[in-house]
């Protein structure tokens, strides 16, 4: 079984503490593969390409290592800064062929690292980074679940997207809903099943994605479900969806999910979203349910944060679905 070798979050900083057994625990060591990708062209404005560097700047591997795990490697992905060309039609997806070059690279990295019993922790880059990631994963499993921690739903296609920026499509490639998806990325495997997807922070939607959601019966909780329910029930739910039945949990953190306040450095801000405890709550619920099997964080925009705030931010996140606890 592919289970035994897989390296979960959490697991070696419970098992430092002796917090209690670990029911998944490989006899494998801990190890991490940091895939940082400096690629920026598919978000809106210039400046998540920066975000790798701003995350080790801030303290991300001296965290890692803190809680027990070995770095096992530290990967930069070779990514275009300038377009190869002028950007293509909207219908087609702006810088196209610079998403496709990344993403088969990523894939690469990812898939390498879950084949040597490495978790694989993805530093974005724009959120069109998570299509190299599903396609490494999905080159990996075959029964994953996805949370997807954000303010939008990136599930247009190109030709639905009103941007064609493609940060705003990287679900729609996994799910094979969109012409460009993981059949076009060398290594992927096959696409992600809807009914293991679950959004949390979702507060602005296009009308498309709107009628995909409800079409594909993803399970969505809003920003509303969130203020209803609660962190607690919306993240135990969302584990449960995506946790039973599959080989694991993905977790991909669009650092936009957070409210402005607490996250200025992002390129596509969006007012009322999760709060500090909100976000490091989920997080600490997740490294709780042994479920997590990968993790990137993408969308930190330096050249708009303020004093490395979300960069820092981003690292605590990290922490967290890693097993860091308060006590
Ligand atoms: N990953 C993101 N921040 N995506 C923002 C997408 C915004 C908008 N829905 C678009 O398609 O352009
Ligand atoms: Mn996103
Ligand atoms: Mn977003």
């Amino acid at each position: 079984m592919k289970n035994e070798h897989i390296p979960v979050a959490g697991d070696l900083a419970k098992q430092a503490k002796n917090v209690h057994q670990v029911p998944k625990a490989s006899s494998h060591s801990k190890e991490i593969a940091v895939i940082k990708v400096p690629f920026g062209l598919a978000g809106a404005r210039n400046g998540a390409e920066l975000a790798p560097d701003e995350l080790i700047t801030a303290g991300l591997k001296r965290e890692i290592l803190s809680l027990g795990y070995r770095l096992n490697r530290e990967v930069r992905v070779d990514c275009p800064s300038q377009p190869a060309s002028v950007p293509a039609r909207r219908q087609t997806g702006k810088h196209l062929n610079e998403v496709q070059q990344v993403s088969e690279k990523v894939c690469h990295e990812v898939s390498s690292a879950l084949h040597e019993g490495v978790f694989p922790l993805v530093l974005g880059g724009d959120h069109s980074v998570g299509i190299g990631t599903l396609a490494g994963l999905t080159a990996y499993y075959s029964n994953l679940g996805v949370i997807w921690f954000d303010a939008h739903a990136d599930l247009n296609t190109e030709e639905h997207s009103l941007t064609g920026n493609m940060h705003g499509m990287s679900l729609a490639a996994g799910l094979g809903h969109s012409t460009f998806n993981l059949s076009k990325i060398k290594g992927a495997g096959s696409f992600i099943n809807p009914s293991k997807l679950v959004y949390i922070g979702l507060r602005d939607l296009d009308q498309y994605e709107k009628e995909q959601i409800r079409a594909l019966g993803i399970r969505a909780f809003t920003m509303h479900d969130i203020d209803r329910l609660g962190m607690k029930q919306v993240i135990d739910q969302a584990i449960n969806i995506a946790g039973s039945g599959t080989e694991g949990i993905h977790v991909s953190f669009d650092m936009d999910c957070l409210d402005p306040r607490e996250a200025p450095g992002v390129g596509t801000p969006v007012p009322g979203g999760l709060s500090y405890r909100e976000a490091h709550f989920a997080m600490e619920c997740l490294a709780l349910s042994n479920h997590v099997v990968s993790m990137e964080l993408v969308e930190v925009n330096p050249l708009l944060d303020q004093n490395r705030h979300t960069a820092r931010l981003g690292v605590g996140l990290i922490a967290s679905v890693l097993g860091k606890t308060i006590l």
